[in-house]
């Protein structure tokens, strides 16, 4: 793991950019994994203004978002698929028939869970995921307890994560009580990991992900075992970390 630290949510947005970009560079046809959430929303920001400006192409790109709420329809102005209409897709040149999303209304569950999962393996898997972070720990939404093994599935949210998300839904009642995944498995088969923090809220996760022993009651501590992850995290979400830390883990 490596770590790199952003002096705030803007800095981080632009080297969470730039490391993407430089993926789509050396591979017109990646093979993107993408994320929700209020922290990777700078990144997208920044992804469009450089389309808008030097006009990198998403013609051959493909995508596949990590989650999506069950029981919510696409349409549905709080779904992810909503969320990356709005925020990404719609304002980038990527064919909507290259961009991926578990289906969160599906009869059949299971089914839709390894058909996602064939899917990446078919289009050569994912060359970047990109990763927020809970604040207990969770990736996607593999919560606390989550199997090291597992593929893309169906989830209970913890109360603690439908709070966390309440901000953008009229009341608590209203957020899903469960959810699509990939599981954490998917996400250690990609060939990069770039996981953002940014916030105070996230500074006692941060510490515990940098001093915990991999365990799966903090699902994010498995990334300590694969061989290209990158931390980008701002200084508000490093401030539990003595200096010398930041410094060790920055090598
Ligand atoms: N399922 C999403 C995650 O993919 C996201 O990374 C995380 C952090 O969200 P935020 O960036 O808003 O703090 O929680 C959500 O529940």
């Amino acid at each position: 793991m490596k770590l790199i630290e952003a002096k705030d949510y803007h800095e981080m947005s632009m080297l969470a950019a730039e490391v993407i970009l430089d993926q789509i560079k050396s591979k017109t046809d990646s093979v993107l994994g993408l994320a929700t959430g209020g922290t990777v929303l700078g990144t997208y920001q920044q992804l469009i203004l450089d389309h808008q400006r030097n006009k990198t192409t998403y013609q051959h790109i493909k995508t596949f978002n990590l989650d999506e709420y069950a029981g919510l329809s696409k349409q549905d102005e709080n779904s992810y698929h909503a969320y990356m209409k709005k925020h990404f897709f719609d304002e980038v040149n990527i064919p909507s028939s290259q961009t991926f999303l578990p289906n969160g209304e599906a009869q059949d569950m299971k089914a839709e869970c390894e058909t996602y999962d064939l899917k990446i393996e078919e289009l050569g898997g994912i060359d970047l995921q990109l990763l927020g972070i809970g604040q207990n720990g969770h990736i996607g939404f593999n919560e606390p307890g989550s199997s090291f093994e597992s593929n893309t599935h169906l989830v209970a949210l913890e109360q603690s994560t439908r709070e966390a998300n309440a901000r953008y839904f009229d009341s608590i009642e209203d957020v899903p009580t469960h959810a699509v995944t990939m599981g954490i498995a998917s996400i250690m088969k990609s060939k990069k990991i770039l996981l953002l923090a940014s916030g105070i809220q996230k500074s006692s996760i941060l510490y515990d992900l940098f001093h915990s022993d991999v365990t799966n009651s903090i699902p994010a501590t498995i990334l300590i075992n694969h061989p290209d992850t990158i931390i980008i995290a701002d200084q508000e979400a490093l401030s539990k970390l003595h200096q010398d830390e930041r410094k060790m883990f920055a090598k």
